[in-house]
């Protein structure tokens, strides 16, 4: 049966009509104590964790009956499936297990087999390299230590350590108290720093202008190459990872490339046919999806960039974060209420995208690596059962770091026709204090709070008017520009606070948006674990590539195909 025929739905639809267009600033007009009822907090490992979410559009009528529905949507049952190791990804015959990746036990079962045992073992054999590298222990062909990583991947084997890394590149700081001689004294307490000497570069794109941007600026003695794929058969990445041998070739010995080349996939044989030692391969498995790999061996660049310690850090925190969305009831668990969240608003409400905004510019990277966490996961219409879904599923997801997006979108969000709900997030402490009293980060804070607060409240005529009368405007030109200068407001978000960011806070971060999607995939009743609408252009871009010459025409697609490979040829 369609979950949209369920009394639950039927409920919320009528809630929608009442609660869903009511206002939040009344809400908190009326309920002193709104916060207290609507706000989740954790602590672990003296790290606090807060998600409010009371401004909303919701009452606890319409949290009881989003609950009620991820009953009736059996999340609990698909819960323990994924944490069990059942092949929940039925269209590819795979288990879900990347929360056995970061599991601090000794014991996660898939298909009858304990598969801790060979995590431990890659993660040993990482730690090993990860030390090597870092002391310069281990020497390039000439016997120069390594002082740069290229990581060559996409998507999945791109995004994640990518992202993380920008996250944790907090290194040795400038030191502002000795560049600043009138300082006034540190407000924000020195943070420790993760990042260490060695230089971390990505190739992605099949663009060759990535690869050679890259590589330009590198020395063949004292690079590494870690080829990430899991599949070992994109085309982008193993184009890539070709270009990148040849350049290496150019100054090096084909028996070099043990010391300069390391390969994280779940496939031996193309590994081996590639070029690269098996011994020199770190392994993981097909029920690691691949927009949820960062956990496994495809850190491996995380792990080299902030240190092997740290990067357990991060699997320790998502680890926490897996304990509370399992065990946490209903009513104070994270991942379940952002979800629920989402579906409030994509299905009841109209609200065709979600807004990630870090207040944090570590995490530039934040959105785009959930544009695939989630839009790969999600983007999907049809249903388990093979049917066609009659309700919107995943939502566009979009964002940018503030305060820059403040000066560039924001306007659509406080004024637009569009109801984009948002996450904003934030943390209480900073890594950086360049005026030696805290001044960046309580501006930053200052505009994270503003934000929030003014899409709620919004600014009504009257608040309007009263503002240009008191800038002395002429009562014709007020009567004009008023219309312009009303918010609505009413704009629903969910402000994120960690107390700072560090490994193990971005680590309980990311887990709580992939549980969130699991959530949002298990009452959509689509397969979140596979990605079959990525495959068509890949097909089609197997058989125009050979198309593709100089002077040659086709006739072989629609006028328009034809049309633009035929410029293309005439031009190149
Ligand atoms: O790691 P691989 O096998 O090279 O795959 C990279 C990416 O390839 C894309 O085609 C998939 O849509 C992604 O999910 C995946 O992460």
């Amino acid at each position: 049966m369609s979950i949209t025929k369920t009394a639950e739905w039927a409920k919320l639809a009528e809630l929608a009509k009442t609660v869903g267009q009511s206002s939040i600033r009344e809400a908190f007009q009326a309920d002193p104590s709104r916060f207290d009822k609507f706000n989740m907090k954790l602590n672990e490992e003296g790290n606090d964790f807060l998600f409010d979410f009371s401004k909303n559009r919701i009452d606890e009528n319409v949290m009881a009956e989003l609950r009620n529905l991820a009953k009736v949507a059996n999340v609990d049952a698909m819960k323990k499936k994924m944490f069990g190791g059942e092949k929940i990804n039925f269209t590819e015959d795979r288990a879900v297990f990347h929360v056995a990746l970061r599991h601090q036990g000794d014991e996660m079962s898939t298909g009858g087999k304990n598969v801790m045992p060979d995590i431990r073992a890659v993660q040993a054999h990482m730690k090993e390299f990860c030390s090597e590298i870092i002391s310069g222990s281990w020497t390039g062909f000439t016997g120069k230590k390594i002082e740069n990583i290229v990581n060559i991947g996409i998507g999945g084997s791109d995004l994640g350590p990518l992202m993380v890394t920008e996250a944790l590149n907090r290194a040795a700081q400038l030191d502002w108290n000795q560049l600043v001689s009138n300082s006034i004294g540190l407000d924000c307490p020195a943070l420790k720093p993760f990042k260490n000497h060695l230089g971390i570069h990505f190739i992605s794109n099949v663009d060759g202008t990535h690869v050679s941007e890259v590589l330009k600026k590198l020395d063949q003695e004292t690079t590494l190459c870690i080829i990430a794929s899991k599949t070992f058969t994109t085309q982008e990445t193993i184009t890539n990872a070709n270009s990148a041998k040849r350049w290496f070739l150019s100054k090096a010995p084909e028996s070099a490339i043990a010391k300069h080349f390391v390969a994280l996939s779940t496939n031996k044989e193309k590994v081996a046919a590639f070029g690269i030692d098996t011994k020199n391969m770190f392994e993981f498995w097909d029920w690691v999806g691949g927009r949820y790999s960062l956990w496994s061996a495809i850190g491996l660049s995380i792990a080299l960039s902030v240190g092997f310690d740290n990067y357990m850090q991060l699997l320790k925190g998502a680890a926490s974060m897996d304990q509370h969305f399992l065990n946490a009831p209903a009513e104070s668990n994270i991942p379940l209420t952002m979800a629920l969240l989402g579906v409030w608003y994509s299905n009841f409400l109209g609200a065709e995208s979600h807004a990630m905004l870090p207040y944090d510019q570590y995490l530039h990277r934040f959105a785009a690596y959930f544009q695939q966490g989630d839009m790969e996961s999600n983007g999907k219409y049809v249903r388990r059962n093979g049917d066609e879904a009659d309700y919107q599923t995943g939502p566009i997801i979009w964002g940018e770091p503030g305060t820059n997006g403040q000066h560039a979108f924001y306007q659509l969000i406080h004024q637009g026709t569009r109801l984009i709900p948002a996450d904003f997030i934030a943390t209480c402490k900073s890594h950086n204090n360049p005026t030696g009293d805290g001044l960046h980060h309580r501006l930053l804070l200052a505009n994270f709070l503003a934000q929030t607060e003014a899409l709620m409240l919004g600014k009504s005529s009257s608040e309007a008017k009263a503002e240009l009368e008191k800038a002395n405007m002429p009562a014709e030109q007020i009567q004009k520009i008023l219309p312009h200068k009303i918010f609505k407001g009413n704009r629903p978000t969910n402000s994120i606070l960690l107390s700072e960011l560090n490994p193990f806070t971005l680590g309980q971060l990311i887990a709580a948006y992939e549980h969130k999607i699991f959530v949002q995939g298990i009452i959509w009743d689509i397969n979140s674990y596979d990605q079959w609408g990525v495959e068509l252009g890949k097909q089609l871009a197997k058989q125009i590539e050979p198309e593709i010459q100089k002077g040659s025409t086709t006739t072989a697609h629609d006028s328009s195909t034809n049309a633009l490979i035929n410029f293309i040829n005439a031009r190149m």
